[in-house]
This record gives structure tokens, sequence and C-alpha cells, in this order.
């Protein structure tokens, strides 16, 4: 019996709130999970990670197979030793990294060939050399090897790449080492067909994982047809498994997809927003480098617990900025990963008092009125 499972705790029309029960701890489902791409959440620590409610963090096999190199983190005793973070890391397994940042790269039936965008040395990925990494990281869920096709396709490259992503899933499922308390994740393709999606869910329930993901979404489809994909596909799944929405999304994106039945998503958007002076909050975003901002002593968002929030005003974030200050990053990012944990804990709590519908109006409400 493997340690890893899925508790449910209540459910609202399609939408579940649970605990994710692992080797490196439990975590509250629905989850956001912020992204560490090269064993750090950029320009946070992860005591501030910590701090902002995140009980599950993103590695990147790519990045790290890249430099400092999967040997290194294995011999340096993992990732979680290696990045000091106690709690739950999920890898993804690299393909996708690879056809969105590998500088040149060729995709046979085996696996994918490619030059490290770094140094332009060659590499190559197959199911089992990213599971292999991955084992080495000591990721506590890891992530099949697959192949996400970019979108708009034709139906029957779409057929095509989702086939061979299942014949990889079958490999990368047999390469796979099981620990208790540790988890392997299918992950769903089919684009947007709805008959090519139901066969990848009956590819992948047969192989049998700990939990499934949903691929190839969230790469230009837009919001419509990524919610009508969902429509079609979760309820296929596996009711006791849970749910993953690779790359997903806006504030917006994750709680309609909470409400069909999604629990855990990653995305870059608020990290990289945070950067880029880009605010998320309860009444939308805000592009902090706007001279509007330059003499506002307001906090950026009222009862935000956040040190941004409860320190310092938008003129001195606005400051921050256009002085191009490293403190500005760190300051913007830890609000909105704190503002996306606080959409996550009000989605939860909804849940389990029954009143997401309500609770969904509110937040959208919100997003639209704009700067109060
Ligand atoms: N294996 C796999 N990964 C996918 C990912 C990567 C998820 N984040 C991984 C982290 C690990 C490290 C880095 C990321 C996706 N990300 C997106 N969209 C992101 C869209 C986006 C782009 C830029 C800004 C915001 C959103 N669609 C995805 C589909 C797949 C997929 O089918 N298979």
């Amino acid at each position: 019996m493997n340690g890893f499972r899925w508790q449910p705790e209540a459910t609202d029309g399609a939408a579940r709130a649970g605990h994710l029960h692992t080797a490196h701890g439990v975590v509250a489902t629905p989850t956001f999970m912020p992204v560490g791409t090269a064993g750090t959440v950029k320009a946070m620590t992860m005591d501030s990670v910590r701090s902002t409610g995140a009980g599950i963090v993103l590695g990147n096999t790519y990045h790290l197979m890249l430099r400092p190199g999967a040997e290194r983190v294995q011999a340096l005793g993992g990732l979680h030793r290696f990045m000091d973070w106690p709690g739950p890391i999920l890898t993804d397994s690299g393909g996708f990294q690879v056809m969105s940042l590998g500088a040149l790269r060729k995709l046979d039936s085996d696996g994918v060939t490619f030059q490290s965008h770094i140094d332009g040395s060659r590499h190559r990925l197959t199911p089992e050399r990213s599971t292999e990494i991955q084992h080495m990281l000591d990721a506590t869920i890891t992530m099949c090897f697959d192949e996400c096709p970019a979108l708009p396709a034709e139906t029957d490259a779409i057929a095509a790449s989702m086939r061979l992503s299942m014949r990889w899933a079958a490999r990368s499922r047999e390469a796979f080492v099981a620990r208790d308390g540790y988890a392997q994740y299918g992950i769903v393709q089919g684009g947007t067909e709805p008959q090519l999606r139901a066969e990848s869910v009956r590819a992948l329930t047969d192989i049998g994982f700990e939990g499934y993901a949903i691929g190839g979404l969230a790469v230009g489809e837009g919001q419509a047809l990524m919610f009508q994909t969902l429509d079609g596909t979760v309820p296929l799944m596996p009711a006791d498994k849970p749910r993953y929405l690779m790359g997903v999304g806006t504030p917006d994106d994750l709680l309609g997809s909470v409400m069909r039945g999604i629990d855990m998503f990653d995305c870059v958007m608020p990290t990289r927003s945070g950067r880029t002076a880009r605010a998320y909050t309860g009444f939308g975003t805000l592009n902090l480098r706007n001279a509007r901002h330059a003499l506002d002593p307001r906090p950026l968002e009222a009862g935000c617990p956040c040190p941004a929030c409860t320190r310092h005003s938008r003129a001195y974030l606005h400051h921050l900025f256009r002085a191009d200050e490293i403190l500005g990053p760190m300051l913007l990012t830890w609000h909105n990963l704190t503002y996306y944990q606080r959409v996550m804990q009000g989605i939860r709590t909804a849940i389990l008092e029954t009143r997401l519908g309500a609770h969904a109006i509110e937040l959208r409400a919100g997003w639209a009125a704009g700067d109060p």
C-alpha cells in the first residue's frame, strides 16, 4: 500500500476539496504550486515561499539536468536538501521545456535530442532517462515523459502525438521506481478533441498511476476552449485520484478549472509577473511601473498579509521598479504568490461551506472592478 494518496474532504458541484498525503507531508487541495525553475523559486527564499502558504513546489528536470546536472544534485542529497525545501516537490519531465526552450531539437519515436540553451551542449531525453533524472532529484511526484503538441494542429497530427505520448507513458511507468509516499502522474493529451482525450484517459488508466495530469492545454487555445476540453475530459478521469492541470493559469483560470474538478495547478505567471512589476490583486492586475503610483501612499492591496502590503506603499514599490532595485521583484513576487495562495484558500473554504457559486461571483466582480 503506497502512503501516497489523495483524500477527499468535500465537494461542491464538480469542485473538490481534500488532502494530498505524501512522503514529504500533507498538502490541502485545491493547491497552487509555485514554479522553482533551476532549483529556486526566483527572487524568493524557501522561508518566504513557505510564508505565502505554498505547500508543494515545482522543480524543473530540463534546467537541472543541464545545470548543475542530475548526478550532482543526487550526490548532494537530492533536490529537497539542495533547495532546503522539506515539503513535497513535483518535477515536470522536461519534454515541454525542450520544445519551448531547447535551441535545436530532433524528436523521434524514442525520445528527443536537443542542444542546451545554456552552452549548446547536446543532450537526449527519453521516457527512461527523464524518469531516472526525476528519481535522482528525489522528486516526490514524477511526471511521465510526454510530447505536448503546438496548437493549432491537424486532428491526425494531434492523434499521432497523443499516441506517442501514451507509448512514452507506458515506458515511463516501467522505468519508475515505486517508493512509499512517492507518486508518478500520467499526462492526458489529445488537444481539444474529445474522442482523443477519452482515448488518452483510457490508455493512462489502463497503465495505472497515482495521479493524472491534463497536458496539452494553455498553449494558445484560449480559456473557452480550455474549459470546454476540461468539461469533456475531467468526468472521464478517476474520481479518487488527484487531477493536475499543467501550466495554468490566471486567477480566473484557476477558479473555472477548480469548478470543473481540477485539484492541482502550476504557472510561472505570479513569479514572472512579479519580476516585471505586474501585481495580481482581488481587484485585478496593476502595473507598478505606471507613473500614477509615484505618490500613492496606500498599500498595494488592503488586507494582504505580505511584506509588500503590510510594510510598504505603492509609491515605494513604484520607486523600486523605476530604480531597478532587486527588492522590487522580491517584494512583488512575494505578494503575487501570497495572493495566489489566498485565492486558493478562499476557494477551498467556499467548497467546504458549499458556497463556491456565490464565491465565484464575488471573485469575478472584484477582478472586474479594477483599482478602487
Ligand atoms: N510535461 C508537460 N508539461 C506541460 C507544461 C509545463 C508545466 N509547467 C512546468 C514547470 C516546470 C518548470 C517550468 C514550468 C505546460 N505549460 C503550459 N502552459 C504554460 C502557459 C504559460 C506560458 C507562459 C506564462 C504563463 C503561462 N501548458 C503545458 C502543457 C504541458 C504538457 O502537456 N506536458
